[in-house]
């Protein structure tokens, strides 16, 4: 047989792509669940959907509509205004506003009954202290599906607390360095941090995080369903909630984040145990971080125990993760700390 003159085609270097790392440190195990916890898992499912820990298809589109109207109705308002500043056509077509949600309703874990909690994005022009609580809340007093509403523009996040067709609404405002916010807005870009004041970056805060956290988590829907289970549990056993020094939505998000960090292969009822497992043995007050605490060129103080003696004082960390980073549970007491870890 003569030489075949063909050369042999190697196959090109095969590039295995490493699986993506969540977290400040490796996970703890890679492993996956076993025939027995995915029937666990099966069984813990079928008891959070009997316990009604999720609403109704009805609600959900009513939910929907709400915020749909929401949106017309800042897109709306920032319109008139544009128009009554005597800005030129051009702008007043262009101007806009844009409505954004966090907390449980973003995260995509939110039960019957629970708040919307919303950001609207407007202009530069478009100021927190007349044309939001005042035009806007006139605006919106004049709605009939409008009821209790109630502002509060001194707290340390602004907002006004209203409910909208019987779903209440929490209502931030944020006042962007832009004379047109654009549809698309990427809220998670640190260009929205330019020139805004410590309120404005409170107030884009809570979408900051929420959008980090679904980034920062292996698997967002067994994230979701954990998180889910422990604030049933933690409701169930009167430690959720922040005003009273125990932790409110945010915090159980990010301590169940982390432990699906640290085991990214695994389902439900494994989560749920080595959530438990994982924070018995947690030395606090070593935070709980998704992310590394970066700072950056925008003078927001960030949590740093080593320069903030009050940060010192924190019992329980749990650092959000978007820039600036904060401690989410500061008001967590002594006692409140001994509560929860017993
Ligand atoms: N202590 C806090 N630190 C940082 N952000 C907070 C804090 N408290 C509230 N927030 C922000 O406001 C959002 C809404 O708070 P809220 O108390 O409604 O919690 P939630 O996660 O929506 O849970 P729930 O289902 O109880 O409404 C949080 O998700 C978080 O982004
Ligand atoms: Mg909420």
């Amino acid at each position: 047989m003569g030489v075949s003159n063909c050369s042999i085609t190697l196959p090109p270097t095969q590039q295995v792509p490493l699986p993506k790392e969540y977290g400040v440190t490796k996970p703890l195990s890679l492993a996956g669940p076993m025939e027995a916890d995915i029937q666990r898992t099966k069984e813990l499912e079928k008891f959070l959907v009997g316990a009604g820990l999720y609403e109704s298809a009805e609600e959900a589109a009513k939910r929907e509509g709400v915020h749909c109207q929401l949106k017309q109705i800042v897109k709306d308002w920032v319109k008139d205004l544009t128009r009554l500043r005597g800005y030129n056509d051009q702008m007043v077509e262009d101007a806009n506003a844009v409505i954004l949600t966090f907390g449980s309703y973003r995260l995509g874990v939110h039960g019957p009954g629970a708040d919307i909690d919303t950001l609207c994005v407007g202009p530069s022009y478009v100021n927190r202290e007349d044309d939001f609580f005042f035009v806007l809340q006139n605006i919106l007093v004049e709605r009939e599906e409008v009821t209790e509403l109630q502002p509060i523009p001194d707290g340390h996040v602004p907002v006004m607390k209203f409910k909208f067709d019987g779903i209440s609404i929490d209502l931030l405002y944020a006042s962007i360095s832009l004379l047109v916010v654009p549809d698309d807005l990427d809220i998670s870009s640190e260009s929205v941090l330019c020139n805004v004041d410590e309120p404005t970056v409170r107030s884009l805060n809570g979408c900051r995080v929420a959008d980090k956290i679904l980034k920062d988590v292996p698997n967002i829907e067994f994230f979701r369903i954990t998180l889910r289970c422990l604030k049933f549990w933690a409701k169930q056993r009167g430690v959720y909630s922040n005003v009273t020094g125990f932790l409110g939505g945010v915090n159980w998000a990010l301590l169940v984040a982390r432990v699906c960090q640290l085991y990214p292969n695994v389902v439900l009822s494994m989560l749920v145990s080595r959530f438990f497992r994982v924070y018995t043995q947690w030395r606090w007050p070593n935070p709980v971080m998704l992310c590394q605490i970066e700072d950056k060129e925008f003078g927001f103080s960030i949590w740093d125990p080593r320069k903030n003696p009050w940060d010192r004082t924190h019992q329980m960390p749990i650092i959000t993760p978007a820039y600036p980073c904060m401690n989410s549970s500061y008001n967590v007491s002594a006692s409140t700390f001994r509560v929860m870890t017993e």
